[in-house]
């Protein structure tokens, strides 16, 4: 008998709330305290780059100490961005209006991902940014005083919407962004505790008044359901298998993939929900055996980074889904829907590319080609294989699979302990 995943997990702490606390907390004068916070490679890029700018930082075992006095000092090189999209364009939005000059620079994945995203609609706030000729890293942005605008937001972006909001905290007069769809809204809500006056958001509009007080904090970062997402997917797809993740982050934003899920037939449940800033919970999860599925482009922005799951879902699934709308999967630590395919076709999945997607038939059996995969040097789709690799009897090898670290460095143990 096949044994699935079992036991208890407390998965380690959010991604995007961990870069904005630090974010935040660094703009703030005083001392900000960050229980939980998620110390992975790409926060950490984060950390770094305040603390070249004079910020204070501290870690311990599982909190982050901020002593800042509010102001940053010019760095005396440039920043170095890692891997982390979030926190290269949060730190666009908010480098452009100070008075200082900053160049940022990435690794070889970042520097291909596009930045004029985020500079075009800085540039009509009248920030100067210069990217290079493709779109992309290395930026150079000379700090200006910038004005308010009103925006409407072409792409469903989190971090495009957050670097225009950050800009907006120092601009001279208010901004007003209209989001089409709607993306994670962490930065709204932590604005709203870090400084109160200066957010107000009705439906999709949202509004920023600059300059208002900032107040230091003591945070706790929710459990990142991105992360809890790889135990629901397991538990779903693994026969005998039954966990409960503790104290997960369930904000309605991030809720994509469970809830096309259940849609699919999963068997989740989501329980003892306290409601914080952030709203968490329990969630616990048992086998459970899968209808194909479509997309809605609207259910897209809150189910992004679990989309190489999504593929894994549909591939064990009784029949055909086509999972569309999925195009800003190009534009990730690699192309997650070309390098989902062909690593998936090494495993014998019925899988095709769509310009937006893939079409999978989860009715035909697995047959192993190759006993060694590529993550690409993608957490996530490391992550993703060694998942699908629990099917195969066989040891199968991931290259690069320590970029696991950029976004949840315990999950081989985390895998060991659940699966013994
Ligand atoms: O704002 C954030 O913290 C993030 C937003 C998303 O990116 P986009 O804004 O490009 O959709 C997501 O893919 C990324 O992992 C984290
Ligand atoms: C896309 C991701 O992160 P980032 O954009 O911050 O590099 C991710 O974590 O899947």
């Amino acid at each position: 008998m096949m044994t699935g995943v079992n036991g208890t997990l407390l998965v380690p702490g959010d991604k995007s709330i961990s870069h904005r606390s630090i974010i935040l907390g660094a703009m703030c004068q005083g001392q900000t305290t960050i229980d939980n916070f998620l110390d992975s490679a790409d926060c950490n890029t984060t950390i770094e780059a305040f603390k070249a700018m004079g910020v204070a930082i501290q870690k311990n075992a599982h909190q982050v100490i901020i002593n800042s006095t509010g102001k940053l000092k010019a760095p005396t090189k440039p920043l170095n961005m890692g891997n982390s999209g979030t926190t290269t364009r949060l730190m666009m939005g908010l480098l452009s209006a100070q008075p200082f000059d900053t160049q940022l620079v990435g690794d070889a994945s970042l520097s291909k991902r596009p930045m004029r995203r985020v500079a075009q609609p800085l540039q009509q706030m009248g920030a100067k940014i210069n990217t290079s000729v493709n779109g992309t890293l290395p930026v150079k942005i000379t700090g200006k005083q910038l004005h308010g605008m009103e925006y409407t937001m072409p792409v469903a972006s989190a971090q495009v919407k957050s670097a225009i909001m950050l800009a907006a905290l120092k601009a001279n007069d208010n901004t007003a962004i209209t989001e089409p769809t709607p993306s994670r809204d962490h930065t709204e809500r932590m604005l709203k505790m870090f400084s109160p006056d200066s957010i107000e958001k009705h439906a999709q509009l949202i509004q920023i008044k600059p300059n208002c007080k900032m107040i230091p904090q003591h945070l706790t970062v929710p459990g990142d359901i991105s992360s809890a997402a790889f135990w629901i997917v397991a538990a779903t797809i693994l026969p005998n298998s039954h966990i409960t993740l503790k104290k997960v982050g369930i904000n309605p934003t991030r809720m994509g993939l469970v809830n096309v899920m259940k849609r699919m037939g999963a068997d989740i449940s989501i329980i003892n929900q306290s409601n914080t800033a952030e709203p968490i919970a329990d969630i616990v999860v048992k086998s459970a055996s899968l209808q194909p599925v479509a997309l809605d482009a609207k259910e897209v922005p809150a189910l992004i980074d679990e989309a190489p799951l999504l593929a894994l879902l549909a591939a064990r699934a009784n029949g055909v889904s086509k999972l569309q709308h999925l195009s800003e999967l190009r534009f990730k630590e690699s192309d997650r829907i070309r390098v989902i395919v062909q690593e998936f076709q090494k495993m014998g999945i019925a899988i095709k590319e769509l310009s937006d997607g893939f079409e999978i038939d989860g009715s035909k059996a697995w047959r192993l080609q190759s006993n060694q995969l590529d993550s690409h040097q993608d957490h996530r789709i490391a992550m993703t294989l060694k998942i699908a690799s629990q099917f195969f009897d066989t040891e199968i090898g991931i290259k690069d699979a320590d970029c696991v670290n950029i976004s949840y460095p315990t999950f081989f143990n985390d895998l060991k302990q659940l699966r013994s």
